[in-house]
């Protein structure tokens, strides 16, 4: 196809935008500018979703002045088409409209047209576009969009956090759950949502490098997004012609290690204009006031440019709280402008905490509570916010008080309750920017059980650790076997080390275990795993920083495999990061780290959503050494092994001098007990600190109560969904695509040589096999998750809706009741709004149907006859005889025609006004509620609220400015035979 300027094309999946012109061209890309609704689009030439628009003789064409043309001659000249015909407004001029000018807003090919002009269609397929119609305008309006479709379990945390960010204008947070709670997936769904309701079109991952491949499949399985991996090849390769090669594709996958390298490369991806930047293990960003990581300042020039941003990492607070600080300014630069005053904002979160759970809990609030939280809202609450807001806190006390015997709460009672602990939560902290969710707010993980395994002290070590005696560092003495090798320069630690022992003996004994072996450095990692395969012939794998991509996923591959697969896989400490082991339920601390972040971490490979059994960790150690000293102080100090540590960073920074000393002298534990006290009363008490003030706030919102429950069970109805499956099939067959079953839950969609559209998006020549049901697509991989979301949905029903198909249709009704060749016209209006796609209009007012069934005198008879019962009762006609009846009503059909715009014009009207009145309530709601929260809450940024009193502005006016069209129309004719 040879693209020119000023060609008018349209977008096949987006056929809301109108008619768009090419504006620019360039090498690959191609620029679209949809006047209808001022939007622009950047596509490749190749392969993308967009169709030239042409049209033919007899077509009946609008120019951008708003008169009409019917078209006699096509005329093309420099790839640019002009349209020469008859002006309807004057009958008999003839004119000329050159493709630039046609109406943006044209809707082509009318119905009546094409009945006049004996273009019928099928009835199955009337039938099959009204049903698509129906289905589409009802899951437009779904709860729940872009969340339904994911392949995962329902997970109400994951739902709850994805619903309440997804929605949201540019979202700028953090995602911060415990290590494998799904923050992958949360951040999956977002992006979703922010992809399906048009808020965000491009879109940047940023991962450590070993990470990359496990994004890109997770979102093409879970969630049929393909992502292009661009690493220095690809980046070098795309690299021509002065073009950014970032433009090339919309949504990009990119190590945060070639970004902090080539600097080239980062300001092409800063000059990419993302729409969302999503950073895993954000941990890696570390900033203090000295010194910024170059991985921050990276991300930090990302930050100045990407409207939307989200931030994963299970331990924030691993590098330090200033770091966590300063990825929170990256968020939000206006709101966390100062780390001390950030500090102390998070004092007030106690008393917060405790009055919501008072109030979770219906007990009355204290005089001495309430006198603070006065004192406190004074400050910090707007005046005339004040007054309402202690009213409240008082009706709600005595509320409490009353009905106390009973336990219950007037409805009433609960909604003012429940608001105002929205209010709270909303107001205060970090609540609209951190999420962060704990094994304690979830039900359903497995217990861990620690099997410490003492072992001698080898005597090697001992002299090893003497030869370098006062040059030992902790590192020496925490990883013997790297200290031996600098000091000895000999590689056979292994030989007498009985930490290999143990582990040889232990893989010997049980043969059918996947075993997961953790130790800090590589080549302990490869050195074990050397000795394994060849002294013991015992399946492994390694896994550890210095392998490429393709090495480790290999390897990753060969250990998951359950039968002929390793039977271990050695990592490395971050070798393993972000990493799913959880088919394993026996990990070996082959050695302990020493920050507790980087423990849980290493629990978190096997300890995550999906783990079925309880989960075995071994720690072989050596006695006296400085690792048995570190065990003691995770296990008995912190009791982080057992139990998923949330202070463990805290305890570190206070306990860091006096851990290491006895770890640099290992033999030396006088007062080690004492440590160990202090160590378990101030974990006991920051815990209890932190469950009371800032945890209780952020599990609250986090979890989101039951909101998330309440998704789920909504998603969950639609399960193998009848109206979804017969609507598929009844697609499929008239599309051309085979059906074949396959078992139970699955099937097989082969494409047939009779293709309605020869290029089915999503449809591999090979065939694709599907299932309807959730449960089947998370045990089956290879099979694809259909849902109303999923793209071979979506396209079939968008290529019906946006082609002729069903759109113009003849039948016969055999019924002796009414005389021979009366007449019955069934007209399918729709009533639609051509506006952005971010505003989310199809919320309010998606593409909605007005079915009518008319007699000669314009009756309707729709209510009385519903449309399936219709439909079930007609005959087809064939073409001769269809045509020689739409000749001999012609004039009748003019007539009804002409009689059902003021039906439509009345009902249209009362779908518009309620419409409007439902998206004004929204809005307005929304509206006052931030706005009222900015008040006090400074998290609330001025641009939100800008950009939603834009949109509801904008909102309001285009469904005003809606407009009906009619979009099939059927002939069923009375017969007696
Ligand atoms: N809703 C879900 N349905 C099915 N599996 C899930 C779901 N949520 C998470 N999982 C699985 O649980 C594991 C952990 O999820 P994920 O990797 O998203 O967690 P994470 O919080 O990002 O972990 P980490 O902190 O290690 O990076 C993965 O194997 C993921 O596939």
């Amino acid at each position: 196809m040879i693209f020119s300027l000023g060609q008018r094309w349209v977008s096949d999946t987006e056929t809301e935008l109108g008619l768009g012109t090419i504006t620019e061209i360039d090498l690959r890309m191609v620029t679209l500018a949809f006047p209808a609704t001022g939007e622009k689009r950047r596509y490749a030439k190749q392969g993308s979703p967009i169709t030239r628009v042409l049209f033919h003789p007899g077509d009946l064409i609008q120019h951008q002045e708003g008169w009409s043309l019917q078209v006699n001659d096509v005329v093309e000249e420099n790839h640019l088409i002009s349209y020469i015909g008859t002006r309807t407004d004057t009958e008999k001029n003839t004119a000329v409209i050159r493709e630039t000018f046609l109406n943006s807003k044209l809707t082509f090919r009318h119905p009546k047209n094409r009945l006049f002009s004996g273009q019928i269609d099928n009835i199955t397929h009337f039938a099959l576009r009204f049903r698509a119609l129906t289905h589409q305008s009802k899951q437009l309006r779904f709860l729940s969009q872009g969340l339904r479709g994911v392949r995962a379990s329902l997970i109400p945390h994951q739902l709850h956090i994805a619903h309440e960010i997804g929605q949201r204008h540019a979202p700028r947070v953090l995602l911060a759950d415990e290590v494998g709670l799904g923050k992958t997936i949360e951040a999956g769904m977002i992006l979703y949502q922010q992809l399906l309701s048009g808020r965000a079109e491009r879109v940047l991952i940023v991962v450590p490098e070993s990470l990359q491949h496990q994004w890109l499949v997770e979102m093409l399985r879970r969630f049929n997004l393909h992502f292009s991996l661009f690493d220095k090849n690809r980046y070098s390769e795309s690299a021509c012609d002065g073009m950014n090669p970032f433009e090339t594709e919309q949504w990009v996958i990119c190590s945060l290690d070639l970004i902090k390298e080539k600097e080239t490369l980062l300001k092409d991806l800063v000059n990419a204009d993302w729409d969302l930047l999503i950073v895993d293990e954000a941990h890696h960003l570390s900033w203090s006031e000295k010194n910024a990581s170059p991985e921050y300042q990276a991300i930090e020039q990302l930050a100045d440019r990407v409207p939307g941003i989200l931030f994963l990492t299970a331990t924030p607070e691993q590098l330090g709280e200033e770091s966590h600080f300063a990825r929170l300014r990256l968020l939000d630069k206006n709101r966390f402008y100062d780390y001390n005053t950030f500090v102390d904002e998070q004092k007030n979160y106690r008393l917060i905490a405790e009055v919501v759970t008072l109030i979770l809990e219906r007990k009355p609030l204290a005089t001495e509570k309430i006198k603070q939280l006065t004192d406190f809202l004074t400050q910090t609450v707007d005046q005339t916010d004040l007054g309402p807001l202690l009213r409240l806190i008082h009706e709600l006390g005595e509320n409490f008080q009353k009905n106390k015997k009973t336990d219950r709460l007037k409805e009433e009672d609960q909604t003012q309750a429940q608001k105002f602990i929205d209010f709270m939560i909303d107001c205060h902290g970090t609540s609209r920017v951190l999420f962060r969710n704990t094994r304690n707010s979830i039900k359903g993980f497995k217990k861990r059980k620690l099997h410490a395994i003492k072992l001698p002290f080898p005597s090697q070590y001992q002299t090893c650790i003497q030869a370098l005696n006062t040059a030992t560092s902790i590192q020496d003495k925490l990883y013997l076997e790297r200290a031996y090798q600098k000091q000895a320069d000999k590689e056979d630690w292994f030989h007498f080390d009985p930490r290999v022992t143990w582990l040889i003996n232990f893989l010997l004994e049980y043969r059918d275990k996947k075993v997961l072996v953790i130790c800090a450095h590589p080549r302990t990692a490869l050195e074990l795993e050397y000795i394994l395969r060849t002294a013991q012939g015992i399946r492994s794998a390694v896994f550890h920083e210095g392998l490429s991509l393709i090495e480790r996923d290999r390897a990753a591959a060969y250990f998951s495999l359950i039968e002929k697969g390793a039977q271990v896989l050695l990592c490395s400490e971050i070798g393993s990061e972000g990493r799913n082991f959880q088919f394993s339920h026996d990990l070996v601390l082959f050695d302990l780290p020493l920050h507790p972040d980087l423990l849980e971490q290493r629990i978190g490979r096997l300890d995550r959503i999906g783990q079925k059994n309880d989960i075995d960790i071994f720690v072989p150690y050596l006695e006296n050494s400085a690792q048995s000293i570190l065990l003691r102080w995770y296990h008995e100090g912190l009791n982080a092994l057992e139990k998923s540590c949330c202070v463990g960073h805290k305890l570190y920074t206070s306990f860091e001098q006096r851990l290491k000393k006895y770890l640099s002298a290992p033999d030396e534990s006088e007062g080690f007990d004492q440590l160990i006290e202090e160590c378990q009363k101030q974990a006991k008490a920051i815990t209890l600190e932190l469950e009371q003030g800032r945890d209780r706030l952020l599990e609250l919102h986090s979890s989101g109560g039951e909101s998330g429950e309440k998704y789920a069970q909504a998603i969950l109805k639609q399960n193998n969904d009848v109206d979804l499956i017969e609507l598929a099939m009844n697609l499929f067959d008239i599309i051309g695509i085979h059906q074949e079953d396959q078992s139970e839950h699955m099937m097989l969609l082969i494409p047939s040589d009779h293709m309605l559209f020869p290029d089915f998006p999503g449809l591999s020549p090979e065939g694709n096999l599907i299932t309807f049901d959730r449960e089947t697509a998370l045990v089956r991989e290879d099979a694809q998750f259909l849902s109303w979301e999923h793209p071979i949905i979506r396209n079939g029903i968008d290529l019906i809706l946006s082609s002729e198909i069903g759109s113009c249709s003849v039948a016969f009704l055999k019924n002796k009741t009414l005389p021979v060749g009366t007449l019955l016209i069934e007209l399918i209006y729709v009533v639609e709004v051509q506006a952005k796609k971010s505003l989310q209009l199809a919320r309010f007012l998606p593409p909605t149907p007005i079915r009518m069934l008319l007699d000669k005198k314009g009756n309707n008879l729709a209510n009385q006859v519903a449309f399936e019962k219709m439909n079930a009762m007609l005959n087809k006609v064939d073409r001769h005889t269809a045509h020689q009846c739409i000749r001999a009503v012609q004039k009748e059909v003019q007539n009804i025609l002409e009689l059902s715009k003021s039906i439509i014009t009345k009902e249209a009207d009362a779908l518009i006004e309620s419409a409007k009145k439902e998206a004004d309530n929204e809005l307005s709601c929304e509206l006052n509620r931030l706005k009222a929260l900015k008040m006090m809450n400074p998290n609330i940024r001025d641009d939100e609220i800008a950009s939603l009193e834009k949109s509801r502005d904008h909102t309001l006016n285009h469904i005003s400015q809606a407009v009906f069209r009619l979009d099939a129309i059927r002939l069923i004719l009375v017969t007696h035979e």
